[in-house]
């Protein structure tokens, strides 16, 4: 078993998925580097979802490999990849999935608290990051008062306020209209650019994937298109050199 490149944040070797028999990964390889915001774009059903599932250990590969921060991460029990998720990754999906009985600003706080920061320092990070998220006025508000696009912002918000050292968005902007999708779009490139986070988005929308440093497609369960999975070694050098990578 080689090991992985030690740029690289997150880096998968032939990955294999299925579910419940059905084919999603069909043998996927990547590199994704420290600090990156790197895009997955690919058709409805490409298996964008699967691949940040298997990156981000919510979902165990059948083959291949997934590391992060040169640690195997395919050998973790279901508990080992529990504690990496909650410790090191922070994720925002498609539908934002809140505490119903906190208020805005406690659902981006509880994070903080629950990784031990003081009561002052998470609900003054969490009053900034509702006012980076431009929700602000939600503060106090409980999901149930609030519309779809705000308690997205929200959950972008508690997201991003720990600082993870890796954030997973998978469609992080289907409940948004276009004008809000470039702005969280934006917060989020920014947020992970300004502090050294590294971002994977999965997205449908190729015109999305203009915030990112990099863009992979997937189709059918495997990296194709221009952009090569990212491949690592001596010889591969000139060929990520030429590419850009
Ligand atoms: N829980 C599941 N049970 C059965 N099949 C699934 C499941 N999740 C995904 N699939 C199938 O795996 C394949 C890849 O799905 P996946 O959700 O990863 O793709 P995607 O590119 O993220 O799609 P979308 O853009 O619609 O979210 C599809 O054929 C899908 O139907």
């Amino acid at each position: 078993m080689s090991a992985p490149p030690d740029n690289d944040v997150l880096w998968a070797r032939g990955i294999v998925k299925s579910h419940h028999g059905t084919p999603a990964l069909r043998g996927v390889s990547l590199g994704v580097r420290d600090g990156e915001v790197l895009a997955i774009t690919g058709p409805r059903g490409s298996g964008k979802s699967t691949l940040l599932g298997c990156l981000s250990a919510l979902l165990p590969v059948d083959e291949g490999e997934v590391w992060f921060n040169s640690s195997p991460v395919h050998t973790l029990s279901r508990a080992g990849r529990e504690r990496l998720r909650r410790d090191r990754f922070g994720f925002v999906g498609s539908e934002p999935h809140l505490v119903p009985e906190l208020t805005a600003r406690e659902n981006v706080a509880l994070p903080l608290l629950l990784a031990g920061a003081g009561h002052k320092a998470a609900y003054s990070a969490a009053a900034e990051w509702l006012e980076r998220l431009d929700v602000s006025e939600c503060a106090t508000r409980r999901p149930a008062e609030l519309v779809q696009s705000q308690r997205q912002r929200i959950a972008v918000a508690r997201a991003l306020a720990p600082l993870p050292p890796v954030v997973f968005a998978d469609d992080p902007t289907a409940p948004l209209h276009r004008e809000a999708q470039d702005q969280v779009l934006r917060i989020l490139a920014s947020a992970a650019r300004s502090h050294q986070l590294t971002l994977v988005l999965a997205t449908h929308d190729p015109e999305l994937a203009r915030y990112a440093d990099r863009t992979v497609s997937l189709v059918d369960g495997r990296l194709v298109g221009p952009i090569a999975p990212v491949l690592h070694g001596t010889a591969a050098t000139a060929v990520n050199a030429v590419a850009g990578r």
